[in-house]
């Protein structure tokens, strides 16, 4: 990802993700590996901008590509690691949550759901992807405090599988995963790999329109207008 300064998972780069998960599929990719060209952020998540005050039509085509990218990712038949070498709340703990294996840059980052803490809510399928990775007791944990994890703790918990020194060590770890991956029918290991993901799939497969109207309903709420206003101004005067 290379949208500065942010990395932020705006209408824009939300399709090009999806379109670029889409070639790769086609392409028969053997594996990916995704990280961000920022020195210091993994993805800030969705982007604000698109939630406030938003034009519906928009906003709605901004919700649906963000289920089309998630499922896309979740669901690709070949290998997929995140290189998170960066700060990742919320939606872009989203995406790394969505790839197969995550190898996170240390010690200084920070990685998590952290919608609470905006006065948001975490969508279903978020909380399904931090439920799978970490766990019903310490999801509900992090969930509920909107808690953002050193790179230790998220080791500790399980939402990271390796500590990397910096980018380089990153995309080399993220390499092994894949060189190991590579020796594997790939039937097979895509057939295991839908077996694990298909039920939270199919949750928000079987809910899309009634996701986006929660969506779309949530953001017209005057209070949560108040939120999102308030946490952009602290973001700015910071
Ligand atoms: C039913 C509703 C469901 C909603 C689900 C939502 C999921 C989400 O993803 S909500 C988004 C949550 N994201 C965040 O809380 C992250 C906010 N950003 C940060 O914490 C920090 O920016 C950072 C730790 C990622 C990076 O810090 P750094 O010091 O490097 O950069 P900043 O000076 O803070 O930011 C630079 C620039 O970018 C703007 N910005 C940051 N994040 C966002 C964002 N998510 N959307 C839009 N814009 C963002 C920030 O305001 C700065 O802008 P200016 O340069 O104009 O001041």
């Amino acid at each position: 990802m290379q949208k500065p300064p942010v990395n932020s998972l705006n209408l824009d780069l939300l399709v090009a993700l999806r379109d670029t998960l889409v070639k790769l599929e086609k392409e028969k990719c053997k594996g990916m590996i995704l990280t961000s060209e920022s020195p210091s952020v993994f993805s800030a998540g969705l982007d604000i901008m698109e939630m406030y005050r938003p034009d519906h039509n928009r906003a709605r085509k901004f919700w649906t590509t963000l289920q089309d990218t998630w499922i896309k990712l979740y669901s690709s038949p070949y290998p997929t690691v995140a290189a998170i070498n960066g700060h990742s709340p919320a939606g872009g703990c989203l995406l790394a949550l969505s790839c197969e294996y995550r190898v996170m840059v240390g010690p200084k980052f920070t990685i998590g759901l952290n919608e609470t803490q905006l006065g948001i809510v975490a969508p279903f399928w978020f909380q399904d992807c931090m439920r799978n990775a970490i766990g019903e007791r310490q999801a509900e944990l992090a969930l509920t405090l909107g808690k953002m994890f050193s790179v230790d703790e998220a080791l500790k918990v399980g939402l990271i599988d390796e500590i990397a020194k910096d980018k380089a060590d990153a995309i080399s770890k993220a390499e092994d995963f894949l060189d190991e991956q590579s020796g594997l029918p790939a039937l097979a290991r895509s057939t295991v790999k839908v077996a694990f993901r298909e039920a939270t799939l199919n949750r928000l497969l079987k809910n899309r329109e009634a996701d986006t109207k929660m969506f779309l309903d949530f953001i017209s709420m005057p209070k949560v207008q108040q939120a999102l206003e308030m946490y952009m101004q602290t973001l700015k005067k910071k």
